[in-house]
């Protein structure tokens, strides 16, 4: 272990990051000489909401390849509702076994920032939403979490550590407005050094009333200004601001936007929607619920076989023309027309495809319309 308490690569690498029961059975099944051909699929029996997005097959893609299994997955990005399989592992189990642990997280913890980022997004009526909430997970994982946020539509992230190509987005803290003589002094500075790309968005709520501290950063330059109001001020958070709003138009700041943010809901970001012109989303997107998927063994040497509670035989998820989906055994005909989900990523350890982030965050987005009334 390194000078932080994080798990390293190589120890998630060789499977010794896993639960321990998983190493135990191995050992008994070497001891014994079983090591079947089993094909297992991940599935959640059930959502938060109706649907979520399928996230965090990269990490799940470097992970398995060069073991000697094969893999197929519904792309990142894609939605998937509850009993679909979203990916799909065929092997000796012994080969595999000691992973599941690691498979499992990477995509319930990544699909769980993506699917609420995505229906923030809705909610947010296109307006833009920020991931402000890095700070709200363990450092080590903030560049998984900013990925899964953009992959699940939001518009830009507030940690440096995010991918690559992923917008960097963030105001200025209540700290900086307190290290300065008053709240002028810390806006000026601001609107004066800040380099030139960076926007000139200022906290309106530090000490006083926000209408009021809103008209003034409007003077100083501010673009726009964010509103985080602390609970125990926030009363009728709307009705606060329509006044900022109110304040700025009649004072010749029209064009001053307002960003709201501070522990906002999903409800409270669309019933805002209409006087906000953006949102800084903390803990509601990087601290999302995990999807609580699992993996079970559905086929046994080629046989279908499955516990209680899960469907024998590895199966395809097709989507029709007008986005209705069924799931169907594998064998069966492809319903005229469809699209099946689930593609090959690895065939015997070698990757035959791999995820693109972007590609990824356009699969949501394309489909947010259409799911705006599955809400
Ligand atoms: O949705 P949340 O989880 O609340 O996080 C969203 C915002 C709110 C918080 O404000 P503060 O805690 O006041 O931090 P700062 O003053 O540094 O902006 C910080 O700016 C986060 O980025
Ligand atoms: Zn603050």
């Amino acid at each position: 272990m390194g000078r932080f308490l994080v798990v390293g690569e190589d120890a998630i690498r060789s499977g010794t990051c896993t639960d321990i029961y998983f190493r135990r059975v191995v050992e008994v099944m070497e001891r014994d000489g079983v090591n079947p051909h089993v094909t297992m699929e991940v599935t959640a029996s059930a959502l938060p909401d109706p649907w979520g997005v399928f996230c965090g097959l990269d990490d799940v893609i470097n992970l398995l390849e060069g073991l000697p299994v094969d893999v197929d997955a519904m792309p990142e990005g894609s939605i998937f509702y509850p009993k679909e399989p979203v990916l799909r592992v065929s092997g000796r189990y012994r080969d595999f076994a000691v992973y599941e642990t690691a498979i499992l997280g990477f995509i319930c913890h990544a699909s769980g920032v993506a699917s609420a980022a995505a229906h923030m997004k809705l909610a947010a009526g296109g307006r833009p939403v920020f991931s402000f909430g890095s700070r709200r997970q363990h450092p080590a994982i903030a560049a998984m979490i900013e990925r899964a946020a953009w992959i699940g539509g939001a518009d830009g992230a507030s940690n440096i550590c995010a991918p690559e190509g992923i917008p960097l987005a963030g105001t200025m803290p209540h700290a900086f407005i307190m290290c300065y003589p008053g709240q002028e002094d810390a806006w000026c500075a601001f609107a004066r050094d800040a380099g030139p790309e960076v926007p000139r968005v200022m906290l309106a709520d530090t000490f006083s009333d926000e209408k009021v501290e809103a008209v003034r950063a409007a003077a100083c330059g501010a673009a726009a200004v964010r509103l985080d109001t602390p609970r125990s001020r926030r009363g009728d958070m709307r009705a606060i601001a329509e006044e900022v709003r109110w304040e700025l138009d009649i004072n010749g700041y029209p064009d001053v936007q307002i960003l709201l943010s501070g522990g906002l809901t999903r409800e409270e970001v669309a019933a805002y929607r209409d006087i906000a012109d953006a949102f800084g989303i903390g803990g509601a997107i990087a601290s999302a619920p995990v999807v609580d998927f699992s993996m079970d063994i559905i086929e046994v040497d080629g046989r279908p076989y499955a516990k209680r509670g899960k469907r024998s035989g590895a199966k395809q998820v097709y989507e029709g023309a007008g986005g209705g989906r069924v799931t169907l055994p594998l064998a069966a005909p492809a319903p005229e027309g469809a699209i099946p989900l689930l593609a090959p990523c690895i065939r015997r350890g070698a990757v035959v495809a791999r995820p693109n982030m972007e590609d990824a965050r356009e699969r949501v987005l394309s489909r947010l319309p259409a799911l705006a009334g599955e809400e």
